[in-house]
């Protein structure tokens, strides 16, 4: 099968409305594909639930009825031979970037915002997050574009998925959740980033410090489960045009918790949400004017029997009729400059740009 067959499969799978992931783990070649052929996927309330699941599981970072949590039975793993009609591409139109994504002065006021209770201590750290809205190509093509991320990001976790619920979403993240393979677990504190041209990459005390929020905090909700993790770092990792600090976490799962316990301790951790986890947590619901939906939640296949792969829902884009809308993010401490996150999260943006064509 050529690859312009498999993008076309996948662009009318989207089309059927069908529930399906395809998804390419760091460092291998062929990625791998579920399909729920019948019955709609499980929508869960809480995600202590998934102790009680195995398949494709998509979370959001907040779940509510616009944002549920699913989960696709893996029916098949297979690809479906599905009736391909060569696409007849319409007029090219350039893509354009629709003035509801916040312009750097709109940022500013939320950064002056965020910014606000760190400077008197209420709170240690906050992700800030934000989108930028694009109108869709008619020559856009999610299949396309999921293959041009996965040649272009060997290092990442590549995706696209669709169900009726979640609507589809693509992405090339760094950061592991939660991985396993039998009792050998892993998780990962993800923090810290630079764009390097070349080079080494050095570390600032700001970038150092994010790093040492995000270990202390796996540290604690591990330990409220008694498990001493075996931990190795924080040393730099490229993502695409970027660099991150990261510390690798090493554990045994015995019978309890189970994932979905330890799931519902982790998320969200530091990386994606803040310091103290409930206070900020309540803090971006009411501030951030966006709804995250599916960004900075996680997903992947969750699989007792087998591996499990579950990764933050970063770099990313949602993918409607008329229009693609990107997210990024980046954490702010009271020692963060507007400039520098603005920046952060203009490079961060650009691993979802830099594949449309
Ligand atoms: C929030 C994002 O990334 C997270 C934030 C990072 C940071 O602030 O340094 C680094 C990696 C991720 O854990 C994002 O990509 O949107």
């Amino acid at each position: 099968m050529t690859e312009q067959h498999s993008y076309r499969i996948l662009d009318v799978l989207i089309e059927q409305d069908a529930y399906f992931a395809i998804f390419r783990l760091p460092h291998e070649t062929a990625p791998r594909f579920v399909m729920q052929t019948s019955g709609t996927p499980s929508i869960l309330r809480d995600i202590e639930e998934l102790n009680e699941q195995q398949g494709f599981v998509i979370a959001p970072f907040r779940t509510n009825a616009t944002s549920p949590l699913i989960v696709i039975r893996p029916d098949r793993t297979t690809f479906p031979e599905v009736n391909i009609s060569i696409r007849k591409d319409g007029q090219e139109k350039a893509y354009l970037q629709k003035h509801i994504s916040k312009n750097k002065v709109e940022y500013s006021y939320l950064f002056d915002r965020f910014h606000k209770p760190l400077a008197n201590g209420e709170l240690k750290k906050l992700v800030l997050s934000r989108s930028k809205i694009i109108d869709r190509k008619d020559t856009f093509s999610p299949g396309r574009s999921f293959f041009n991320a996965v040649e272009k990001y060997p290092h990442s976790y590549v995706y696209l998925f669709h169900t009726p619920q979640s609507g589809t979403w693509l992405g090339s993240t760094p950061e592991i959740l939660l991985r396993g393979v039998r009792d050998e677990w892993h998780t990962v504190a993800l923090a810290g980033t630079r764009y390097p041209n070349s080079g080494t990459v050095t570390w600032d005390d700001k970038n150092l410090r994010e790093q040492h929020l995000v270990t202390s905090y796996l540290l604690k909700q591990l330990s409220s489960f008694h498990i001493t993790p075996e931990i190795n770092g924080p040393y730099t990792i490229k993502a695409g045009n970027l660099a991150h600090l990261r510390t690798d976490f090493s554990f045994n799962l015995p019978e309890t918790p189970k994932p979905g316990t330890l799931l519902k301790a982790l998320h969200p951790t530091p990386a994606v949400s803040g310091l103290p986890k409930d206070e900020a947590y309540r803090f971006i619901q009411h501030n951030e004017e966006q709804d995250r939906l599916y960004y900075s939640g996680f997903l992947g296949m969750l699989d007792t029997e087998g591996e499990t792969d579950i990764y933050v829902n970063l770099r990313c884009m949602h993918i409607e009729k008329n229009l693609l809308t990107l997210f990024a993010g980046s954490g702010l401490l009271v020692s963060s400059s507007l400039d520098d996150e603005w920046e952060e999260t203009e490079h961060k943006l650009e691993v979802m740009l830099n594949i449309l064509q």
